[in-house]
């Protein structure tokens, strides 16, 4: 779904934009400097990235072995009792960290506000999730495609490759068209555009979400295409924010989704869930890799 009238401020937005523009703007050496990734620290810069799980549901069978035309940024919670370590921030552009910060926190906010209507959705009382996402583990992520001049994509290969994301809710802020979705189903997807409205915010549900629900809820396939040959030159940049639940949250069957008192999933831990997510994808790469 695309909303409007969501309350964020647009000076919060727009200077979190304006600071992401300038970051991807730097010398390749300098956002390298933020490539710090480990298991530890799942966050930091990073450039041509596979998202290989997604690729599974495209016949279960990856379309290409190019990686995605990207780079992106991340960041998790700046909270010691999510579990997680403090925020590793770029020093310039000058103003990013408060910028990044500032928008995080209206993300969440955001998605505490997104998370009662859910509930209201679901037949639960309006803060059900609130006791469940006090100390979430939520990134904020923002991606540049840059320009496509001059060059020519791989078959197949994409600004982003069909995927769903792990966690609850996304909550995406983008700067142009691209984006599509597609009903999570068997057999050959079918795209459609999701408009782009300057000042709205596209929210996705996350394969967590759609575990929780017992699939009564799913969660949403989408991808990002090419620019058009005549507008190989637009780059696009997009701002993510992937919320997630608390990390030692037990995710059991929500009791209104329950089918008959009737469950298809065993519960797990919330973090087991994502650590399987994300070892899934990699196993991806791996066997590409294999494959090659
Ligand atoms: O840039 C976009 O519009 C989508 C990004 C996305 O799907 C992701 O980072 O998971
Ligand atoms: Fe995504």
């Amino acid at each position: 779904m695309v909303i409007t009238s969501h309350g964020v401020p647009e000076a919060v937005v727009s200077d979190a934009w304006k600071s992401v523009g300038e970051f991807f703007d730097l010398e390749e050496s300098e956002k390298e400097k933020l490539s710090n990734m480990s298991a530890d620290y799942p966050y930091g810069y990073e450039k041509g990235e596979v998202l290989a799980a997604g690729k599974d549901k495209e016949k279960g069978k990856a379309l290409s072995t190019a990686p995605d035309i990207k780079e992106t940024f991340t960041i998790g919670p700046n909270n010691p009792a999510s579990g997680m370590p403090a925020p590793i921030m770029p020093s310039t552009p000058a103003n990013f960290e408060a910028h990044y910060a500032a928008y995080y926190a209206a993300m969440e906010d955001l998605a505490d506000t997104l998370l009662e209507s859910f509930a209201l959705g679901l037949d639960l009382p309006e803060d059900w999730f609130k006791s469940k996402t006090d100390h979430h583990l939520s990134a904020l992520r923002s991606l540049n495609y840059p320009d496509q001049a001059g060059m020519t994509p791989e078959p197949g290969q994409l600004r982003a490759g069909a995927h769903t994301d792990y966690g609850s809710l996304t909550i995406l802020k983008s700067g142009g068209p691209g984006l599509q979705v597609a009903k999570d189903v068997d057999g050959e997807p079918s795209w459609v555009n999701v408009p782009h409205v300057p000042s709205g915010f596209v929210i996705n549900l996350g394969d967590l979400m759609r575990r929780w629900t017992n699939d009564r809820w799913s969660s949403t396939l989408h991808r990002v295409v090419n620019p058009p040959q005549d507008g190989r030159n637009h780059r696009r940049q997009s701002i993510a924010f992937f919320h997630n639940i608390n990390g030692d949250e037990v995710v059991k069957t929500i009791p209104s989704c329950l089918d008959n008192g009737e469950s298809k999933y065993e519960p797990i831990v919330a973090k087991d869930f994502l650590m399987m997510k994300h070892l899934a994808s990699v196993k991806g790469v791996i066997e590409e890799k294999e494959e090659l």
